[in-house]
């Protein structure tokens, strides 16, 4: 694998480009509320703005889908605007409908409170990592960055009084727009057929807590763009009605009567996998950001695997990397796509984007020994063996195995399977990819392939790769 020379002359790129154009040519916008032309004028008129984009605490960690919206917020951030994140402690007690056919499941309350926990933490650790990875690749003597503040809805929600919340908002509201949003005709029109069991109150009245979310905000903090995922157009346009609805009768925009930016919507289109499903925790196929639930190595070999098709498309959508270098990537890439150039630049760029430098330089290191042309005649054992050792990525195994048994252990096919894989000869030991074993081994000839005296590599067929460290 080679090393590639990126980010050259980075910062006249951010500096004279239009945010919002930079972010459509990305492919990163789906849909921008009007008058769209209103707000290019006062971004490049050097306005300053706030940006908000939420998440609900509906598992433990955030994943690449979520991510996508956040790109949008990191390109606003390092261009100095501010960035809210609300985590849903309010609203993830009731559910959102948009994008799903079924109800969620309900959740214990301190399952939901650790997770607003981790969520928030780890949004905090993706801002900061963007900046400081940011601010490593670019040359501008004094950038601009804006500031991150995490919100919890639950601070708001818990001290509002149903009576007054419906005597004085819910007047606002049009039970006619909130029947016509997606996330609650499609529903309705399953049920219709029979295909679900109905929708529920809370998940019907989802988009007016959102919508309030977005007023509270708006009016509150000086938040004037919401940002999110292209489900959740409906929601966001609730919360740019009422924000309209209740402008000059609130007194609270006395407050925001200078505010020339806003309310806006801007959504991205939905990340899908390649049979078009979207990526997320209903569909259980996310990658997940938390290092015990992904590691950086996961990440790092999911943007490895990347089909060439979508490898440009990535780049643009998770990667700060100016466009033309992305464009001269491609071309690199292209000209002999089996050297797998655009995915090894993506793999490290969003491993560092998310995990930091050190962990995207070890995950290419392991890729590079595990699957890498030449990687076994480069490779030093005992960097290796550390390096597995700190990533979590090594299963646990006894010295005490002969070969069958590691394979039934650590592979999780029968022993007969085992047997029979052995003789075909799909079954490798060591870093030499070609060390091909034909028959079982005994503990002691299976313990003369360890590295470092502890840790074996164990390859099934083409794809599997096990590091095992035997004790
Ligand atoms: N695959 C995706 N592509 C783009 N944006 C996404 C994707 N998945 C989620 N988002 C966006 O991330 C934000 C937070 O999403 P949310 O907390 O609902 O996660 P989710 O994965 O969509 O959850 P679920 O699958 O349970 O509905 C929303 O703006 C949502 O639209
Ligand atoms: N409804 C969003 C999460 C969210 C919650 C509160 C908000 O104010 C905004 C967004 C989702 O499910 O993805």
């Amino acid at each position: 694998m080679k090393h590639f020379k990126i980010w050259t002359r980075i910062t006249r790129c951010y500096s004279t480009k239009s945010v919002i154009s930079e972010l459509e040519q990305r492919g990163l916008v789906s849909q921008i509320s009007q008058p769209k032309d209103i707000l290019i004028q006062s971004l490049d008129t050097g306005s300053k703005i706030k940006l908000y984009c939420g998440v609900d605490p509906t598992a433990r960690s955030i994943h690449l889908g979520n991510l996508v919206p956040m790109m949008i917020l990191l390109h606003f951030y390092i261009r100095g605007h501010d960035i809210v994140n609300i985590i849903g402690g309010a609203t993830g007690q009731v559910g959102d409908p948009s994008g799903r056919t079924t109800a969620r499941n309900e959740m214990l309350q301190q399952e939901r409170l650790n997770n607003v926990n981790n969520i928030s933490s780890q949004l905090k650790r993706f801002f900061q990592n963007g900046k400081e990875y940011y601010l490593r690749k670019q040359t501008d003597q004094s950038p601009k960055l804006g500031t991150h503040f995490i919100r919890n809805n639950l601070d708001w929600w818990k001290d509002v009084n149903m009576l007054d919340f419906l005597a004085h908002y819910g007047k606002h509201i049009r039970i006619q727009q909130m029947l016509s949003r997606d996330s609650v005709t499609s529903r309705l029109s399953a049920t219709s057929n029979s295909k679900t069991d109905g929708l529920g109150f809370n998940e019907f009245t989802y988009q007016i807590l959102q919508a309030y979310d977005f007023y509270h905000l708006y009016t509150k903090e000086g938040v004037s763009v919401q940002v999110g995922g292209n489900d959740q157009w409906g929601n966001i346009v609730a919360g740019i009605d009422l924000i309209q609805r209740l402008s000059g009768k609130d007194s609270t925009f006395e407050a925001n009567k200078n505010k020339k930016v806003g309310p806006y919507g801007i959504t991205v289109p939905l990340l899908t996998t390649a049979n078009g499903i979207k990526f997320g925790k209903s569909a259980g196929n996310a990658i997940f950001i938390d290092p015990k639930m992904n590691t950086p190595f996961d990440l790092y070999q999911f943007f490895y695997n990347t089909l060439d098709e979508d490898t440009e498309k990535f780049l643009n959508i998770f990667t700060l990397l100016p466009q033309e270098e992305i464009k001269s990537i491609s071309e690199r890439h292209s000209q002999n796509r089996s050297l797998h150039v655009g995915q090894s630049v993506l793999a490290k760029e969003v491993t560092e984007l998310i995990h930091g430098p050190k962990e995207a330089q070890d995950a290419e290191y392991i890729s590079n020994a595990l699957f890498g042309d030449s990687g076994s005649e480069t490779v030093d054992g005992d960097t290796l063996t550390k390096i597995l050792s700190h990533t979590g990525i090594l299963q646990n195994g006894h010295k005490d195995w002969d070969l069958l048994e590691t394979l039934v252990q650590i592979a999780k096919v029968s022993r007969k399977e085992a047997r029979r894989r052995i003789e075909q000869g799909s079954v490798s030991v060591g870093l030499q990819r070609g060390n091909t074993i034909t028959e079982n081994l005994s503990p002691d000839l299976l313990n003369n392939h360890l590295i470092s005296n502890r840790v074996l590599i164990l390859r099934l067929g083409k794809q599997k790769v096990y590091p095992i460290l035997m004790e």
